[in-house]
């Protein structure tokens, strides 16, 4: 899937590009770019993408053969908010499905991207520079999903011990200390389940993504148990669901805010 990341990262730099430019009264952006999809495809079969999110209204459609450097084309209407990269993970690919005659053709992974929700990002968050960073933490390769209300991030970490999850946590506590930021987020013996979202000015912001990021790679250092099978959604099973459930019940009834105290009250 490294495959989709690439091209994920060129239409999500580009897709400010294509917005000034006019194309007529078509009301559509359009630009084309050189990519190589070739890892993506076997001979003489096509990779296809779509973005399944019609909501959206936004539409992208690469279609390219092994070997060729053809142009994609990215259509992106007016009416689509530059914001719309916000929905980059309702982008899906999949491997080619082979239909027996020598030809093959792709289908956008609507499963995948009905699960997959629109992220919201804060309004201090350039969603040009998020939105690749959010696609590699989400996309396959990245355990991370968007949250239910949309405004971030989360996933379940599994450890093998108590001692190994505390001090995962208390690695990622420290780096909180340097970059003032904290998580929302619940543990119970060797799980814990962190949500990164910020609260003012609200959504996912840059250093929500960093600190996603961050506590991948301290995950790693403690020896995170990978189930390679599980989908970024239910990676901590349902005892992840259940601390997602909990992590949402201290951040909505039990915490004082982390905005300024207003101190005339
Ligand atoms: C003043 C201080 O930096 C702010 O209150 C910070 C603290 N940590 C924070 N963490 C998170 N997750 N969101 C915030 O808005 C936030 N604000």
């Amino acid at each position: 899937m490294l495959q989709f990341r690439t091209l994920f990262d060129s239409f999500a730099n580009l897709a400010k590009a294509a917005r000034p430019a006019s194309s007529g009264s078509s009301g559509r952006s359009c630009i084309r770019f050189h990519t190589d999809v070739s890892q993506a495809c076997k001979a003489r079969t096509r990779l296809r993408i779509r973005n399944v999110n019609r909501l959206a209204g936004a539409h992208l459609q690469a279609h390219q053969t092994q070997g060729q450097r053809r142009p994609l084309a990215l259509s992106i209407p007016r009416h689509v908010p530059p914001t719309f990269m916000q929905t980059a993970t309702n982008y899906a690919v999949q491997p080619p499905r082979n239909d027996g005659g020598g030809r093959a053709s792709d289908v956008a992974d609507a499963a995948s991207a009905s699960t997959a929700a629109s992220v919201h990002f804060s309004s201090n968050t350039d969603p040009a520079t998020a939105a690749p960073l959010l696609a590699r933490l989400c996309t396959p390769g990245g355990r991370w999903a968007p949250s239910s209300h949309g405004r971030g991030i989360e996933r379940s970490f599994k450890f093998r011990t108590f001692k190994k999850t505390w001090e995962f946590m208390d690695a990622v506590a420290a780096a909180c200390r340097r970059e003032k930021h904290h998580p929302e987020w619940a543990n119970v013996y060797n799980l814990v389940h962190i949500r990164w979202t910020t609260h003012r000015p609200q959504g996912l912001s840059m250093k929500d993504l960093t600190m996603a990021q961050l506590c991948d790679e301290q995950a790693r250092d403690f020896g995170e148990e990978v189930d390679e099978g599980a989908t970024p959604a239910a990676a901590g099973g349902k005892e992840g669901d259940a601390l997602g459930e909990l992590t949402d019940f201290i951040a909505q009834e039990g915490c004082d805010t982390c905005a300024p105290k207003n101190t005339n009250s």
